[in-house]
């Protein structure tokens, strides 16, 4: 198997391991709480009953199945796999992938090391239940062959997923998932043998997901370039002479570029892939703060413009298409923002260069967007969502300094903080129909309708749909969450079952949820909320109204696959516009 070279080392990056005494407090500050004041609190009370019926269960393979499971998560095994996958990275890459080798031990032995220092802190005892192995002296909370599992199989997960070459999707998706199940299997066979209770399981899981998080991003992802450090503007334009076409005709692309996610190295390749499909004819213009879409207007007003490329975020695709829906130059998306919700929900790879590839290997369609109208706000558009309350409140506290380091578990971080918000009163009316009075935490207005890790916030919403998706959520205390969260997971599985409204009045997860679906939505709020723009905040307002374009931007999007469903949507053109590649 050919695996992708590494990006050049990251300095600055390995500051992001200070980040694990803090998850090694913040473990132990849980472990606490559930030895403490949360002993005798539903959940945790329910646990011993979990491990209880478990063992009334036990028999047959599966007892030698969680056996074996154990095992291979066993602190032996887990040494021994690890030296072993090092020992291979480093024999058979000759040299190539000594920065992988590492990022493999260091998530191992950082794992083990936070997983230590929190059973010093936490004394929990084992399940009162027959363990069918020897229990170790250490503390039940967290379990330890979970998060060792996690470190490993899911450390190389990563490398999987980071390192095999997108054209060989189905291999890595293949390999992922199974990598991926084996601290799931861990942790149910260490439920299974009565060794832990369901919530040290998943203290492992988090531990070691945690570990991989902070490791991944001080070894494995190439650091941004600090600003201050980039030129001010790139060339306005190519010479054609340095990046000749391989064929077809010269046409002219404007490239927006945000320059702390597309910094000088991705710069020049996704100009040479520009080169590569013809067109060599390229103005580069650079975001500011003050213009999130550079001098796009300026650029495109006099020539041919033939195409406009966005490298950035979903803010500097939201800028961009605000000044080219209804103008039929097509955009295509560079995605290197922290959530390129609009890329994730129309399948472009992750990857932004193999994005601009497979986009310009594609075909052109048009997707809807929305045109917003709320108070201090001049009239704007959105492409991806547009919302108030709970999710505004995140996005504008989500602090700058972890977006760059963290990127998207930065949003998670400030969501934490917002979870007690109080309510808000608002009235809602659709395609002027009768208003509806709710309190809600959050209100959501959605052009798509998944979130970071494919979570459907809004399932039916489609960017071609001709209509707007709108969520009211208003959960009720920590149980009105759990139905929530517990409700959209379930929506996640592929093929599980799609759970159905509570009445006839569109509520879900009873009554945490609240689906509308409109051409003209118009939301007022009692007092002014904080409200987004696809990820920007806009202030605090007392309104939040929007109306579908349909089909107003052109969008090149990769070719059709049999998976896409629903996804990759947009009103399919004939492609007129392939040249090159
Ligand atoms: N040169 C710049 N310096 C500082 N801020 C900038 C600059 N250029 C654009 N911005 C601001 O960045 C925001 C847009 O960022 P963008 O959404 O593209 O990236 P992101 O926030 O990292 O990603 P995402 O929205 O996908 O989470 C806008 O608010 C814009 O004002």
């Amino acid at each position: 198997m050919r695996l992708e070279r590494s990006a050049a080392p990251g300095r600055g990056r390995l500051s992001v391991l200070g980040l694990l005494p803090v998850q090694a407090a913040l473990m132990a500050g849980v472990g606490l709480m559930l030895t403490g004041p949360l002993a005798d609190q539903w959940p945790v009370s329910a646990e011993d009953a979990v491990n209880r019926g478990l063992a009334a269960h036990r028999g047959g393979p599966l007892t030698a199945f969680s056996e074996w499971l154990s095992l291979l998560a066993g602190t032996q095994s887990i040494i021994a796999l690890t030296v072993l996958a090092v020992a291979a990275m480093l024999a058979f890459s000759s040299g190539r992938w000594v920065r992988e080798a590492v990022f493999l031990a260091t998530a191992v032995a950082a794992q083990s090391a936070v997983f230590l220092l929190v059973t010093l802190v936490v004394e929990r005892s084992r399940p009162h239940v027959p363990q069918l192995d020897a229990a170790p002296p250490t503390s039940s909370f967290p379990s330890g062959h979970v998060g060792a599992s996690v470190a490993l199989f899911g450390g190389l997960a990563v490398l999987v997923a980071l390192r095999v070459p997108g054209e060989r999707r189905r291999l890595r998706q293949a390999l992922v998932t199974a990598l991926l199940l084996v601290p799931l299997l861990v942790a149910c066979s260490r439920l299974y043998r009565g060794m832990h209770h369901p919530s040290d399981v998943m203290g492992g899981l988090l531990n070691g997901a945690c570990t991989l998080l902070v490791v991944t991003h001080a070894l494995l992802l190439p650091a941004r370039p600090r600003p201050a450090a980039l030129p001010a503007a790139l060339p306005a334009a190519v010479p054609a002479a340095r990046h000749a076409p391989h064929h077809g005709a010269t046409r002219r692309a404007v490239v927006v570029r945000h320059p702390h996610g597309c910094g000088p190295e991705l710069a020049e390749r996704v100009r040479n892939v520009l080169c590569r499909h013809g067109y060599t004819d390229q103005t580069w213009t650079t975001t500011a703060a003050e213009h999130p879409a550079g001098d796009l207007v300026e650029r495109i007003a006099d020539e041919d413009t033939a195409l406009v490329v966005v490298c950035g975020g979903d803010g500097t695709v939201r800028a961009c298409a605000d000044t080219l829906a209804g103008t039929g130059i097509p955009l295509v998306v560079v995605p290197c923002g922290t959530g390129n919700l609009l890329a994730r929900n129309l399948r472009l790879p992750s990857d932004p260069v193999a994005a601009l590839e497979a986009a310009l290997s594609g075909r052109t369609a048009r997707i809807d967007v929305g045109r917003v109208r709320a108070d201090g706000l001049a009239a704007a558009r959105f492409t991806v969502m547009a919302g108030a309350g709970f999710d505004a409140a995140t996005v504008g506290d989500a602090s700058a300094r972890l977006k760059e380091r963290l990127g998207w578990p930065a949003y998670v971080l400030s969501a934490a903080r917002h979870l007690r918000d109080p309510r808000m009163r608002l009235s809602i009316r659709l395609d002027g129909g009768p208003v509806r009075e709710r309190r809600a935490r959050m209100v959501v207005i959605g052009n798509v309708g998944s979130l970071q890790g494919g979570l459907p916030l809004l399932p039916d919403a489609r960017p071609d749909s001709g209509r707007l998706d709108v969520v009211l959520l208003d959960p009720r205390g920590v149980r009105g969450w759990l139905a929530a969260a517990k409700h959209l997971a379930a929506r996640m599985l592929p093929g599980g079952p799609v759970p159905g409204p509570d009445g006839a009045n569109g509520t879900v997860a009873g009554g945490a949820l609240e689906y509308f679906s409109a051409v003209r939505v118009d939301i007022r709020f009692a007092r002014a909320q904080p409200r987004e723009l696809d990820g920007d905040v806009i202030g605090a307002g007392t309104r939040l109204s929007a109306e579908v374009e349909p089909g107003a931007l052109r969008i090149w999007l990769p070719p059709r696959t049999p998976e896409d469903g629903a996804g990759n949507a947009g009103h399919a053109e004939p492609v007129t516009h392939t040249v090159g590649g």
